[in-house]
């Protein structure tokens, strides 16, 4: 196999939300819980996204498992790898993007990145350097209470500058409207002046165009769907992969009972979660006892169980921006999330023994931590379900055949869940 392109997802909803972008855009594209293991039979594809779970982690770590990615990559091809993050930045001053990104900068020897997390299809866009979510800059956006990393900064180029060892410049909307040319001219610029990575602004698709064919032309590039979209679309354009036509379903029905797990916080979610009320059965775990070893994600089981036969269900850890606050202060924010994520991969280890074989899951970390604890080691792309989350097909997964929807924290409509359950036959 020979990649035309390789991807390092810094979470798992993250890795399918770039799938899915590659795979509308014409790319034959898998996506791996980690480096692959040798005898993970892969189908020919043009990009494989390894999905790490690096966000949120030590720096150190977040680079030698993102190396480890990388040189698995570069074995098969890769010319040009993409650091996926996420578009709203997630990260704290310590890292992990710039450490991550100087480390496989210095490894390719490239004298500078392209730097965007723009994705202007979910209202993503970057101008001046300031990241804008929706209409309002991120720092006022419902990220700046994310349980993990609160954003607090919406200048990226401040942002990028206080997590790495390089300076940070900036390529401005004016210079990205104007012709790749006009880009390709300004990086040579902040590179001649020593500068290692340059915040690109976009918002629109077509300044992902043209950030992505010049992107396309370096060995590395680091952002979010939007620049994977502009990556792929060069790499038709010019020629060196082929469009093969997007997947129009997930190949046989699964059946078997459905559910639905959430924990991720984000309004969006817990709008989501609301809406499922009305139409399936909703059990709210008690973070408390989860963090005390109260036997929750058992209680949740033996409420789960008997339901199944009559339909999905749905377990959430999410609360508010205030209840996260209060079990946070009172237990340590990396305690408190790791408790309730190992709880939420107990809970989806016991449904599948219940014959769970469907599963939504909310949330970049709560989805690593299910994914696993499942131990499945892949997963084929199939329809989209909103923007940036598709159904995926397990592929090598111990307990065989099984369809899920890895959901970003603020992507999907208000039906998200039952839209998702619809597609996953
Ligand atoms: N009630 C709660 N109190 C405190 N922490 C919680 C609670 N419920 C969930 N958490 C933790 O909050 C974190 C949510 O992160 P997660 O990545 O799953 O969602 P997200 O950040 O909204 O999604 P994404 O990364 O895809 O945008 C997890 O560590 C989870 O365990
Ligand atoms: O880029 C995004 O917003 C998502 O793919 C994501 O990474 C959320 O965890």
């Amino acid at each position: 196999m020979t990649l035309a392109l390789g991807c390092i997802a810094d979470d798992y909803t993250g890795a399918s939300d770039l799938a899915n972008t590659l795979t509308r855009a014409g790319l034959r594209t898998v996506q791996t819980i980690g480096v692959p293991a040798d005898d993970l039979a892969l189908p020919e594809v043009d990009a494989v996204v390894v999905s790490l779970k690096s966000r949120s982690i030590e720096a150190g770590l977040a680079v030698s498992r993102s190396r480890a990615a990388e040189t698995w990559l570069r074995g098969r091809g890769a010319r040009h790898v993409l650091f996926k993050i996420c578009s709203t930045f997630d990260s704290t001053d310590a890292g992990n993007i710039g450490p991550v990104m100087d480390t496989l900068r210095a490894d390719c020897g490239e004298a500078i990145v392209l730097v965007t997390p723009a994705f202007p299809e979910t209202g993503r866009t970057v101008y001046q350097g300031n990241l804008f979510v929706g209409a309002v800059p991120l720092n006022e956006s419902p990220l700046k209470d994310h349980p993990l990393n609160p954003m607090h900064d919406s200048n990226l180029v401040r942002v990028l500058a206080r997590q790495s060892k390089t300076q940070v410049g900036l390529v401005d909307l004016a210079t990205v409207t104007r012709s790749a040319d006009a880009v390709r001219a300004r990086l040579a610029e902040l590179a001649g002046k020593g500068i290692g990575a340059a915040i690109t602004d976009a918002v629109f698709d077509r300044d992902l165009e043209t950030i992505g064919l010049v992107a396309a032309e370096h060995r590395l590039s680091v952002g979010a769907s939007g620049i994977g979209l502009g990556l792929a679309r060069a790499l038709v354009s010019t020629g060196k992969v082929k469009a093969a036509s997007a997947s129009s379903g997930t190949g046989a029905a699964v059946g078997g009972p459905s559910a639905c797990l959430a924990g991720s916080c984000s309004q969006a979610t817990l709008q989501q979660i609301a809406n499922a009320e009305r139409v399936m059965p909703v059990l709210h775990l008690d973070p408390e006892q989860i963090v005390a070893g109260g036997g929750e994600a058992q209680r949740a089981l033996a409420w789960a169980r008997p339901r199944l036969a009559d339909g999905p269900v749905l377990v959430a850890s999410s609360a508010t921006p205030e209840a996260v606050a209060a079990v946070q202060s009172r237990h340590g924010r990396d305690a408190a999330g790791h408790a309730i994520e190992q709880a939420m991969a107990d809970i989806a280890e016991g449904l599948v023994q219940a014959g769970v074989r469907r599963l939504v899951v909310a949330g970049g970390e709560t989805s690593g931590a299910v994914v696993d604890r499942l131990k499945i080691p892949g997963f084929l792309v199939g329809v989209e379900i909103a923007a940036g989350v598709p159904v995926l097909r397990a592929v090598g997964a111990e307990a065989g055949e099984m369809l899920l929807a890895l959901k970003s924290g603020n992507f999907g409509g208000p039906a998200f869940f039952s839209d998702a359950l619809g597609l996953m036959r």
